[in-house]
Formats: structure tokens, C-alpha cells, sequence
């Protein structure tokens, strides 16, 4: 297509293409039906013609008879602000020469690096620490018991329990949280107990599901905290959603959301970033990129450097941290909230770790990286040492502290398994609750089939399911 410049400054369509610019003529001036105001060329300061080409345009060029235009000191206004003109073919290159750099407070011996970085009390950061061995003995515990074969399903958080418990106390408890699977220490932050938490893995009567969800999709509407969902990504258009009827009842919270790299590779992904630019959403999108979907490498995830880059092309405000820097992550998660609510804006917090464990208990991660990676992670960037390092010689812990929190959480973990375990199942009945008002003949009838199975094949059903 190309465009003409009339005496009058307008700009005339010469052969219009497809899209938006299908345009009217209207006095040599061209009006997008979709737009409020005319495109107009600023920056000339006489009246003249001129030929611009776009694209695959097989119109004659025809130089502008008026050598002296200075092309590049002209811009067009354009939806979203004026765009200068250039003369030069340029694409923007696919990387940036340097990658972005990722913010950090703790160097790798638990010093700090700088001072700019959020002020923590001392019970904040004890219970950051204090939190942080929760979620690391839960992890142990829990994931023995499935392979004990008391559970049927567990995945761990190691190497990523700063994220989790840095993130979740620089957040305020009206600020809602949409988890992918791997965030159950920002629950644990927020005050769900041990116990509930095995409620949930034993799928007991005590469980808020009822048992109808695999281990670890926890919810709570006590915390704000959205029910995981296994279907990676679907969280991050919910928490936009949530987010915009925040900012529309005026309340003063934002919701957060959590997703891997392999999430970000989603549809989802995109149409979330993308609407909460758009609508201003108050929603805090935050990145655990470490390093694996499952099997699946970073590097067969995206070309891109990371997922913080992404928000930019989104309009997104973003930042990227070292994952493993409790510091870090709390000062980035406590500055980010203040501008998505203050100024009612998404912004985007890319975290850099490394998933330390096996993906789940479905995974054995050595048959797709080497052991010694793996091995190296957890003993040269633990977060949590790292962080028990600064706060050691701040003189806030001293090791008999330590070592006293470590058997007591212990002890918690091992009593929580022996209470959920001796609870009760739910009924068979709870299966087909909550969901219809006045259950449908279809659902009766399978109800009626399930118990007809059960009486039929007891050997093959748990005995300890009230039917
Ligand atoms: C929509 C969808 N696709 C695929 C899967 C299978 N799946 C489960 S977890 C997972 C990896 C997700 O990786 P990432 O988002 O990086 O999170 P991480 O497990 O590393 O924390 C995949 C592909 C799924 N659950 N849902």
C-alpha cells in the first residue's frame, strides 16, 4: 500500500490493503473507520508530496521531488503515539546484545551486594526462614510417604522455596493467589496448617475437596488462595479476570499468579498478558523459570531470552531476579505489588532457579540431566542456606535455634501423616455433590452403578470408603 501526503498535511490511501486501513476517501484524507482521529504525518514544516512504500506494493516509486525532507525528523501519529520515520532498513534483532540482567541482594555466601533492597523485620525474616525448613521437611516427609506407597502423588518445591515463601510475604492476605502446582509454601505462609496439608494428601474427610482432586491441588478460601488446577496455564487468564473486578470494585489488592516456562510456552499465557496490558489489570505475573517442563529444556522451550523479554512486547513492566535469593524475590514481589496496585498495572517478575528435584514422583529427572547439575544446584545455590547465612549474622538464628526448629518441624510433619492417615475417608455420595443443585438422572444412575461396583469387586476398592 502506499500513502500520499496531500498539500493540506493529510495522508491519502493509494491502494488500500486489508485490516483496519481498509480505509474511506474523504477529502484527500484517509479515516480509518476503526480509529478516532485521521493518521497524520507530523514534522514538516511546508506543504509538499511524498511517497511512502509499505510492504509488498508494486507502485512505482517516485522519489520525493524535494530532496531537502529531512525523512527521519518526521513522525506519523499513530495509534499509541507518534512513530518516527526512518530512512533506514532496520529490523529489530531477534536478541538484545546483552541479556537482561537478573537482580539480586545476596551474593552466594549470603552477603549482601547492595542496599537497595526492602527493609525486613527480624520476625518477617525469621519466618521467612522458619517457613522456608517447613516447606523443605513437608517436601522430605511427604514425598517418602509416597514412595512408602501411603500417598499416590507428590511434587516437591526444592531449590524454589524462596520463591514461594519470599514472594507470598511480600504479598498482603486481600491479594488473591492463582498457583500453578508448585507453590504450596506461599499457602504455607499464609497459615494452612501442616495437618491440612496432609488432609489434603490422604484426600480424608478433613480434605476441603473431598478428595476428588489428586495430592497437592490444595485450595483455600480462608487464603485467598485459588484451588490448583493440573491443566498448566489455565490460572493466568482466571487471575487477570480476578484482577480486573478487583480494580473495578476499587479494592486496594492485586492478585498474583504463578506458571512455569513451560506454562508461558501456552496460549494462555499470551492472552493473559495481553488482556491485563489492555484492561490495567492489578495483577503481578510471576515466573518460576526453572529451567525445565518436565523433560523439556529452556532451550526447546522458546528462542527468546526468557520469558521476562515477553512483557515488554505486551506493554508489561517486567523484571528479572535470582530465584534463589529470598532478598531478591521479596523486594522485587514487595515493589511490584505496590505499582500494580498504586497504579493499577500487570507487571511481570521472572524468577531464575532451578528445579532442584524430580518433577514429580512420576519423574526420575537423571535419565534427561546430569546428576552432577543437579547436585551442583542444591549444594552451591541453596536458597535456603543462603538466606540462613545472612540472617545468622544478623544474629537472628544461632544454631541451637536451627537445630531445635528442624526436630519440632519434624516432629509436626511425622504427627500430621499419622492423624490424616487414621481419618476417615469421604463418602462415595461426595463424589457426585457440589456441583448441581438437583442432581441430573445421569449422575444418579452412575451413583447407583459405582456402589453396584464397589459391592460387586470389593478386593479392588479401598475399604476404607464409606459407601
Ligand atoms: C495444558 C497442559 N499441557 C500439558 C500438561 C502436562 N504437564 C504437566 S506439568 C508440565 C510441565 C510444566 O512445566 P512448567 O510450566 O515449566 O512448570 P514446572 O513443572 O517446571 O514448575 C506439563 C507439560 C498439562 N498438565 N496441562
Amino acid at each position: 500500500m502506499a500513502l500520499l501526503l496531500s498539500k493540506s498535511r493529510k495522508l491519502i490511501c493509494l491502494k488500500p490493503k486489508i485490516g483496519f486501513l481498509s480505509s474511506v476517501y474523504h477529502n484527500h484524507t484517509l479515516i480509518s473507520p476503526n480509529l478516532r482521529t485521521p493518521f497524520r504525518i507530523l514534522g514538516l514544516n511546508q506543504p509538499h508530496f511524498a511517497y511512502f512504500r509499505f510492504g509488498s506494493t508494486k507502485a512505482q516509486t517516485q522519489l520525493n521531488p524535494m530532496h531537502s525532507i529531512d525523512n527521519d525528523s518526521q513522525v506519523l501519529d499513530f495509534p499509541g503515539g507518534e512513530v518516527k520515520f526512518t530512512s533506514h532498513l532496520n529490523f529489530i534483532p531477534e536478541t538484545r546484545e546483552e541479556r537482561v540482567h537478573c537482580y539480586r541482594v545476596l551474593d552466594d555466601d549470603g552477603y549482601p551486594i547492595t542496599n537497595d533492597f526492602a527493609q525486613i523485620e527480624k520476625e518477617v525474616a525469621l519466618k521467612i526462614y522458619t517457613d522456608m525448613v517447613t516447606l523443605q521437611t513437608m517436601d522430605t516427609i511427604f514425598y517418602e510417604a509416597q514412595r512408602q506407597g501411603r500417598i499416590s502423588f507428590y511434587l516437591t518445591t526444592v531449590g524454589e522455596e524462596a520463591i514461594n515463601i519470599a514472594s507470598a510475604a511480600a504479598l498482603k492476605t486481600d491479594d488473591f493467589i492463582f498457583p500453578q502446582y508448585r507453590e504450596s509454601g506461599v499457602l504455607l505462609w499464609r497459615g494452612f496448617t501442616i495437618q491440612e496439608f496432609a488432609n489434603q494428601l490422604f484426600g480424608n474427610k478433613n480434605d476441603y475437596g473431598k478428595g476428588r482432586q489428586m495430592p497437592i491441588h490444595y485450595g483455600s478460601n480462608k487464603h485467598n488462595y485459588i484451588t490448583v488446577a493440573s491443566t498448566v496455564a489455565t490460572q493466568l487468564p482466571h487471575a487477570v479476570g480476578a484482577a480486573y473486578a478487583l480494580k473495578m470494585d476499587a479494592k486496594n489488592a492485586c492478585t498474583i499468579v504463578y506458571f512455569g516456562d513451560g506454562g508461558s510456552s501456552t496460549g494462555d499465557f499470551h492472552a493473559a498478558l495481553n488482556f491485563a496490558a489492555v484492561l490495567d489489570a492489578p495483577v503481578i505475573f510471576f515466573c518460576r523459570n526453572n529451567g525445565f517442563a518436565i523433560s523439556t529444556p529452556v532451550s526447546d522451550q522458546f528462542r527468546s531470552d526468557g520469558v521476562v523479554t515477553k512483557g515488554q512486547g505486551y506493554g508489561i513492566r517486567s523484571i528479572r531476579v535470582d530465584g534463589n535469593d529470598a532478598l531478591a524475590v521479596f523486594t522485587a514481589v514487595h515493589e511490584a505489588r505496590k505499582m500494580a496496585v498504586n497504579e493499577r498495572k500487570p507487571i511481570l517478575v521472572e524468577a531464575l532457579t532451578y528445579r532442584a528435584g524430580h518433577h514429580s514422583t512420576s519423574d526420575d529427572s537423571t535419565k534427561y540431566r546430569p546428576a552432577k547439575e543437579i547436585e551442583w544446584w542444591r549444594r552451591e545455590r541453596d536458597p535456603v542456606s543462603r538466606f540462613k547465612k545472612w540472617i545468622e549474622r544478623e544474629g537472628w538464628l544461632n544454631p541451637q535455634v536451627e537445630s531445635d526448629l528442624r526436630s519440632n518441624i519434624r516432629k509436626q510433619v511425622l504427627q500430621a501423616i499419622q492423624v490424616a492417615e487414621k481419618q476417615e475417608k469421604p463418602p462415595i455420595k461426595d463424589i457426585f455433590t457440589d456441583v448441581y443443585d438437583v442432581s441430573p438422572a445421569n449422575l444418579q444412575e452412575q451413583e447407583v452403578s459405582i456402589r453396584e461396583t464397589v459391592r460387586k469387586h470389593p478386593q479392588d476398592y479401598p475399604t476404607d470408603v464409606p459407601v
